[in-house]
C-alpha cells in the first residue's frame, strides 16, 4: 500500500485563513502585526523566500516590509538597522534571511535581534527556552513539522524518531521538539556509521541533510512517518527533497512531498510567530 501524503500546502492555507481573525483583533486594538525581513545579497532562492514571506503577511492583513542590502554591505550597517527596528513599536518581528554573505558573523547578527522580536527563534535566549522545554519562539521549519504531526494525529510519545541533519535551523530544534514531545530521539548526519541501522528502526524519520534523494526506500521502516525537509535545486532546475519520494512512498505510512510539504509550512509558522509576538506585546 502506498503512503498517505501529508499535504503541507493545504494545511498551510488552512492555518493562514485561521490567522486572519487574530490579525484583525490585534489591528482593531491598534496593534497590527508587523514583520521586517532583511535580505543581504542577491541569492535567487532567498529572494523568492523573502518575497513569499512579505506577501504571506500582506495577504492576511499584517504589515510587512523588506529591507535589502548589497552583498558587499558591512555588518555594522545591518546591525544599526536591527537596533532601529528593535526600538520600533510597530514592528513585532525581525528576520534576517539566511545564509548571509561570508564576511558576516551570523551569530552576532542573530544575537542583535531583540529576543522578543526574534520570530525565527534563532536567538540564544529562544534556543535556550526551547531546550528547557519552555519555548518562546519555535524555529519555523520544525514548528511546521510539529503542526503536520498534529494534523496527522501522529502520537510521538515513546516513538523512535531519527533526525538526519544537525543544523541550527532545522536538525537541532527538530530534535529538541521531538524530545519535548516524548519521542526517543537519535540525531544522525550523512556520515553516521551504519546510518541504515538507525533509520530502519525509526517510526519517525526526518531528513534534513541537504542531499538530493539521500533517503532511499531500503532505509525506511515499513509504515514509518517520513518528513522531507530538503529543498535541492537539480541541474535541470527542478526541485527535489532529501528523500527519494517515489521509492519511499511504497514503504512509508505517511510521507511529505517536495515541493508542497514542509516548505509552505515554514512561512506559515513565521506568520504564526509574528502574530504571537504582537499578541504578547498587546498583552493578549
Ligand atoms: N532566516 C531564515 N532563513 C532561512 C530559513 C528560515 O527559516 N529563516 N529557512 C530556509 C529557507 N526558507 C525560509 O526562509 C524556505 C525554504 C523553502 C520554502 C518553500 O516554500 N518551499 C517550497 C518550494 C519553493 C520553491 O519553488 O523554491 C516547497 O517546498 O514547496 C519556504 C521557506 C533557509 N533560510
Amino acid at each position: 500500500m502506498t503512503a498517505q501524503i501529508i499535504d503541507g500546502k493545504a494545511l498551510a492555507e488552512e492555518l493562514r485563513q485561521s490567522f486572519k481573525a487574530r490579525v484583525e483583533a490585534l489591528a482593531a486594538k491598534g496593534h497590527r502585526p508587523g514583520l521586517v525581513v532583511i535580505l543581504v545579497g542577491e541569492d535567487p532562492a532567498s529572494e523568492v523566500y523573502v518575497r513569499n514571506k512579505v506577501n504571506g503577511c500582506l495577504a492576511i492583513g499584517m504589515h510587512s516590509e523588506k529591507i535589502t542590502y548589497d552583498a558587499a554591505v558591512d555588518q555594522t550597517t545591518v546591525l544599526k538597522k536591527i537596533a532601529e527596528l528593535n526600538a520600533d513599536p510597530n514592528i513585532h518581528g525581525i528576520l534576517v534571511q539566511l545564509p548571509l554573505p561570508k564576511h558576516f558573523d551570523e551569530e552576532a547578527v542573530l544575537e542583535a535581534i531583540a529576543a522578543e522580536k526574534d520570530v525565527d527563534g534563532f536567538h540564544a535566549e529562544n534556543v535556550g527556552a526551547l531546550a528547557q522545554g519552555n519555548p518562546r519562539f519555535i524555529p519555523c521549519t520544525p514548528y511546521g513539522v510539529m503542526k503536520m504531526f498534529e494534523k496527522g494525529n501522529v502520537d510521538l510519545t515513546g516513538q523512535e524518531a531519527v533526525v538526519i541533519g544537525r543544523s541550527n535551523i532545522v536538525g537541532k530544534p527538530m530534535a529538541l521538539l521531538l524530545i519535548n514531545a516524548g519521542a526517543t530521539v537519535t540525531v544522525c548526519n550523512s556520515r553516521t556509521k551504519d546510518l541504515l541501522a538507525h533509520t530502519r528502526r525509526a517510526d519517525i524519520l526526518v531528513a534534513a541533510v541537504g542531499k538530493p534523494r539521500f533517503v532511499t526506500a531500503d532505509m525506511v521502516k515499513p509504515g514509518a512517518v517520513v518528513i522531507d525537509v530538503g529543498i535541492n535545486r537539480l541541474p535541470d532546475g527542478k526541485l527535489c527533497g532529501d528523500v527519494d519520494f517515489d521509492g519511499c512512498k511504497e514503504v512509508a505510512g505517511q510521507i511529505t512531498p517536495v515541493p508542497g510539504g514542509v516548505g509552505p509550512m515554514t512561512i506559515t509558522m513565521l506568520l504564526a510567530n509574528t502574530i504571537e509576538a504582537a499578541e504578547r506585546k498587546a498583552g493578549l
